[in-house]
């Protein structure tokens, strides 16, 4: 059914402030992870694999439960790698442990992307954590392999429309993917820590060649060590995806809007707010120097 959010009247902007800024200390402190990538982009999954499991056709799944914090979620597939996003978080809610892990999965991923110089996240906390027996079950995370007409399909589970299913995928600028985690590996030498619109400028400038990797899996490898899933070469094979591919690239701006609303939408899916709940905007770091 419908999670309500209920938001706890005793703390304020103020107090997630300190929570935001803890994990952004932490993330600017621990720089050397994943050849120097850092946290930021593992933060960005764990919020987006938390909130993936949402499906509108029976109002289950979602960031609301906290459910990431039990095994049999973070143990699914899908999520390899997202123990050390758990790990990164867990002094963070061991120090404000008044949070419920639903708010802390999704203000991560909140951190994550406006550290990373990305755009405004308007965030709303509220989530209340459920029983281990409310965990959905594994595989309703998307297939790397999936055409335009696959990740059409899976993100309509959430009611997204073409715009949001592309602007949200243009989260693929940060981080790399790993063969030890999902089968696919790359980009080299090119992952990166900061939040732009790259991703669709190398969708549709780089020469791309479709190759089977290491693990036997095939991908799209550009010569300058870059690397497009099949499902996010996917948004190059829909003309409708291809104009909006086109638009991103070539206004960053037009992508950082589309990008903050879609991210919104997903982080709280099958969440109802209250009316008269306005939502917070954090201050980068950098900002309260
Ligand atoms: C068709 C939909 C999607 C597919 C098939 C997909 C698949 C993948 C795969 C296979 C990886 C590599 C994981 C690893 O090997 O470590 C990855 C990484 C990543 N994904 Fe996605 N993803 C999708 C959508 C999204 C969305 C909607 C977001 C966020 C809004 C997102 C954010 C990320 C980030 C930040 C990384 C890098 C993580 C790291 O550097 O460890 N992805 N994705
Ligand atoms: C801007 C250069 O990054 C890329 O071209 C790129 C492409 N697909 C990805 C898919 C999953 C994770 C990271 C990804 C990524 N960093």
């Amino acid at each position: 059914g419908l999670n309500v959010a209920i938001p706890n009247k005793s703390k304020s902007i103020k107090d997630y402030q300190n929570v935001y800024n803890d994990i952004a200390e932490k993330i600017r402190e621990e720089d050397e992870f994943d050849n120097y990538i850092g946290y930021g982009p593992i933060l960005v999954r764990i919020a987006w694999h938390s909130s993936g499991t949402f499906d509108k056709n029976n109002m289950t799944g979602g960031s609301f439960g906290g459910t990431m914090r039990f095994k049999k979620e973070i143990n699914d597939p899908s999520n390899a790698g997202l123990k050390q996003a758990d790990e990164f978080l867990a002094p963070i809610y061991k120090k404000h442990s008044w949070i419920s892990h639903g708010d802390l999965y999704t203000l991560a991923g909140v951190t994550a992307v406006q550290e990373a110089q990305g755009p405004k996240i308007p965030w709303r906390p509220g989530r209340v954590d459920q029983p281990e027996n409310t965990t959905p079950e594994n595989g309703r995370l998307p297939d790397a392999t999936g055409d335009s007409s696959y990740v059409r399909n899976y993100f309509g589970r959430f009611g997204f429309n073409d715009t949001e299913i592309v602007a949200l995928i243009g989260a693929h600028c940060l981080g790399k993917t790993h063969l030890e985690n999902s089968g696919f590996e790359g980009p080299w030498g090119a992952a990166s820590n900061v939040f732009s619109n790259e991703f669709f400028v190398n969708l549709l400038n780089e020469n791309w060649k479709l190759q089977k990797n290491a693990a036997g899996n095939e991908q799209y490898d550009s010569p300058k060590g870059y690397m497009m899933l099949p499902a996010d070469f996917a948004l190059r094979q829909d003309n409708k995806f291809l104009k909006l591919v086109k638009a991103y690239a070539n206004d960053q701006d037009l992508f950082f809007n589309d990008f903050a609303k879609a991210y919104v939408k997903l982080l709280e899916s099958g969440i109802h707010f209250p009316a008269d709940q306005k939502p917070f905007i954090f201050k980068t770091l950098d900002e309260q120097e």
